[in-house]
């Protein structure tokens, strides 16, 4: 570019950078004095209020001056708060104000605007001319989604069309101008080239200097209740997703707080690799959750949900295992729609008969049994859902328990337990009892006065026996005590035998069509109700069950609901059963719902398609409430690795590499697991040397990271860490790790430690491999001790190298 074009611009952008520094000296003592002044008020406000509550007088004084101060305290706390927003924006501007600039003339106006784009906006002291614009606004969408020529972009009050002049690009560090580029792409490849060519991080980056327009669609689609993106391998659907909360936060900003979206990540590890993305954008975070973790939640103590890691585990390791096919085949079947639609029949069937509950007890005898209970339940208006007469028939017992109370205390126990009491509780009932003396000898002095009054003497003579009513009280405590936890456990719908409703569909065809009206059974269902009985007797719960249990026990306790939350986003979201979005819908009623995922690494065994015709998830909401969008580009790996690894998938040639240059994959065949185990950390030294920090070796399972941890060090790969389901966050380092745990993540390098057909044979071992392989941006190993993963030889041989030994 010429060299007066590019001084020009650098001149351009010191003016800017000398506006933001004098905004941001001028700014500085105003902060460090709000927050001084706020901090002094905290510490003074005690000081300040006199307490006073003698009189009614003094007490309103003292409410008034307390309101008063707390007024004054958050004033000057919002006031600190903005402030110190602007002058960390401003901060952030420093260093690089801005990525992107448009030349923009606007139909009907003579003159053509230049707007600087970056990550948040600057206006000049006039308090009008933006120098800056946030990427978020509706202008700056025109540098993502058009070229030179004729363009328009939307605000709130209608389109505005016009004609784009230049649009040039910056590579800006520290006050300089690195790169400059004017480009008549949407966003010119250049710029991404640089960026996808700079070496993985242990931490997500954001994008928002070179979104790509089929992104920009996805982050500013603001319109519909169910956005949902299939989205090829590493084609920026996370990304997509963090810059679309960043954005739906500004849009939204007086509306929606950061605390009122929730994203649901694939693991805890993956909260913390995305962790940065907005604050890097001067955002705060979002809540991030796993599936998993509000399972646990939900279900309590009561009983133990097996983690979706270990049911793969289970998968991948198990074959040949007793009941081992039925276990497949059950995880399929309680993950589909039919089991669904079977659950619904059955809260019909439960709703006319069957419903099971916990009798209550007190000291091994009954108070209420589970058949009284079922005779007022099943006497209430049939019309009404079950949920509603659980609810009436927690009122009942409630009810109950107040009554039977009353007649417990003169149970025989009652005596036996007021004999073993201790001083305490003598001490307490003592104290009650003279206060009740002293309210006695008050009622006894009023009715002496009146019978003075009337001249006429009462019938009954007061009398206070100490000693009977001592034994009152004390047995009133007694039984109290007993009877707490009953009603707490009410409360807490304890009485509903939730284990004993769900084990019941378990018991054989006939009883599970009964109660189904008739649904279809997989053929392996007595084995699957074996597996599933002897899981529930030991309060164990399969994976595959914890959903639907869940939505039995909600069908009858009610649905519990989050009605904070505005926006959900599932990451991964081929990994999720159609039990697990009903699931979320009904879970926040209030919110919209962004799903992103990739049926080619649908790896878990309940996977639900995206992006198909006849996806249920287009009908949670149903068509016209959702919106569909494809990414097919692919930008995390080298062209060489994505041509490697689509040619794995069918249906992989609609994926496109991003052009990006790099080394073939290179495929090593060695004789011994030793040798194998000596070349990998010899590769992983030379990668090192390469300049390559974050290496991955990538295993099938968690037991053959393991195994393959072990070898390693022995033949001294010391520094390598090994990454389990407990590991909460990743280094940028050399690592070991199942595929499982490195979904969604990124390395400069992956080894695949074992691509025989062992490992990788079976047809639900593809996807696993393709995922494997895709984890690496710039370089890609394979590795195996015999032959080849049938899904690797069926390979063209131009895509990939093989080591020469
Ligand atoms: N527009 C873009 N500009 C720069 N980098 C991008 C862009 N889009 C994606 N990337 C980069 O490509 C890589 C993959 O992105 P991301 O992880 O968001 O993809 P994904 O579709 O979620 O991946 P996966 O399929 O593995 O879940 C990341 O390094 C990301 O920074």
């Amino acid at each position: 570019m010429e060299a007066k074009l590019w001084r020009q611009e650098q001149e351009q952008m010191e003016q800017v950078r000398n506006k933001l520094q004098a905004r941001i000296d001028e700014l500085e003592p105003e902060v460090a004095g709000l927050y001084d002044q706020a901090a002094d008020i905290r510490k003074r406000f005690w000081e300040e209020v006199t307490i006073n509550t003698s009189t009614y007088e003094d007490f309103e004084e003292t409410f008034y001056t307390i309101n008063q101060q707390s007024a004054v305290l958050a004033e000057r706390e919002r006031g600190y708060k903005l402030l110190t927003q602007q002058w960390k924006s401003m901060n952030r501007l420093l260093p690089s104000p801005y990525f992107g600039r448009i030349d923009f003339q606007e139909d009907g106006l003579s003159l053509s605007e230049q707007i600087y784009i970056g990550v948040s906006s600057f206006v000049d002291n006039d308090g009008l001319t933006f120098l800056v614009y946030d990427w978020r606004t509706p202008i700056a969408s025109l540098y993502y989604d058009h070229s030179p020529g004729q363009a328009s972009y939307v605000t709130p009050t209608g389109r505005v069309e016009g004609t784009m002049e230049l649009k040039r690009q910056f590579q800006i560090q520290n006050g300089q101008i690195l790169n400059m580029f004017d480009t008549s792409e949407t966003i010119g490849d250049e710029l991404l080239q640089q960026v996808l060519g700079k070496a993985a991080d242990s931490q997500m980056k954001s994008i928002v200097a070179t979104i790509q327009k089929e992104q920009n669609a996805i982050i500013r689609d603001d319109k519909s209740q169910m956005l949902i993106v299939q989205g090829a391998v590493g084609s920026g659907k996370t990304s997509a997703a963090l810059q679309r909360v960043a954005y739906l936060l500004y849009k939204h900003r007086q509306t929606i707080r950061a605390d009122q979206i929730v994203l649901f990540s694939p693991n805890p590890m993956f909260t913390s690799y995305i962790s940065t993305v907005l604050p890097e954008l001067g955002e705060e975070n979002m809540q991030q959750t796993t599936f998993q973790e509000y399972l646990d939640y939900w279900l309590g103590s009561s009983l133990r949900p097996e983690d979706a890691f270990d049911q793969i585990e289970f998968v991948l390791t198990a074959q040949g295992s007793r009941g081992y096919e039925a276990r497949l085949q059950g995880i399929e079947y309680k993950a589909s729609e039919a089991f669904l639609q079977a659950l619904q029949n059955y809260g019909m069937w439960l709703g006319r008969e069957g419903i099971q509950f916990n009798g209550i007890r007190i000291r091994d005898s009954g108070l209420i049994t589970a058949e009284r209970m079922r005779a007022e339940f099943y006497g209430y208006d049939r019309s009404l859902p079950l949920f509603n007469r659980v609810a009436l028939l927690q009122e009942w017992l409630l009810d109950e328990l107040a009554s039977l109370e009353r007649m417990e205390r003169q149970a025989p126990w009652v005596q036996e337990e007021m004999n073993y009491l201790d001083t305490e509780h003598y001490a307490e009932v003592f104290e009650m009892l003279h206060k009740e003396k002293e309210v006695f000898d008050l009622t006894e002095q009023i009715a002496a006065v009146r019978e003075k009054m009337n001249n006429k003497r009462r019938e009954d003579e007061g009398d206070f026996d100490f000693a009977q009513r001592e034994e009152e009280l004390l047995r009133r405590r007694i039984v109290k005590e007993s009877f707490k936890p009953l009603r707490k456990s009410v409360k807490k719908f304890s009485f509903v035998d939730v284990k004993g409703i769900y084990g019941q569909l378990f018991v054989d065809e006939a009883a599970y069509q009964e109660k189904t009206n008739g649904a279809d059974i997989p053929s392996l269902w007595p084995e699957i109700c074996r597996q599933t009985k002897e899981r529930l007797l030991r309060s164990e719960l399969f994976h595959e069950d914890a959903t639907p249990y869940l939505y039995v026990k909600e069908m009858i306790e009610g649905v519990r609901k989050n009605t904070e939350i505005r926006y959900v986003f599932v990451d991964e979201g081929q990994d999720y059963s159609m039990f697990q979005y009903e699931y979320l819908k009904k879970l926040f009623p209030r919110a919209r719902m962004t799903v992103l995922g990739d049926f080619g690494q649908a790896i878990f065994m309940q996977a639900t398609s995206l992006a198909a015709s006849n996806s249920p998830l287009v009908q949670l909401f149903g068509e016209a409430e959702t919106s569909l969008f494809c990414l097919v580009s692919s930008y995390r790996s080298t062209r060489e690795i994505v041509e490697f690894a689509k040619s794995m998938l069918p249906g992989g040639e609609a994926i496109v590499p991003f052009e990006r240059g790099g080394q073939k994959p290179l495929l090593t065949r060695l004789d011994s697991g030793e040798k194998r185990a000596t070349q990998i950390v010899a590769d992983i030294a030379a990668l090192k040397a390469e300049g390559f920090d974050s290496i991955a070796v990538i295993t099938k399972t968690a037991a053959e990271s393991r195994e393959a941890y072990e070898a390693l060090r022995i033949q001294g790969g010391k520094a390598l860490q090994l990454i389990t389901k407990e590991t909460l966050r990743f280094e940028k380092a050399e690592m070991v790790i199942p595929v499982y745990l490195a979904k969604g993540v990124e390395f400069d390098a992956v080894l695949v430690y074992d691509a025989s057909p062992e490992a990788y044979g079976r047809d639900n071992e593809r996807k696993l491999l393709y995922t494997a392989c895709t984890r690496a941006m710039h370089r890609l190993h394979l590795y195996t001790t015999g032959n080849w993963s049938p899904f690797v030889q069926a390979l063209p041989a131009n895509l990939y190298e093989k080591a020469p030994y």
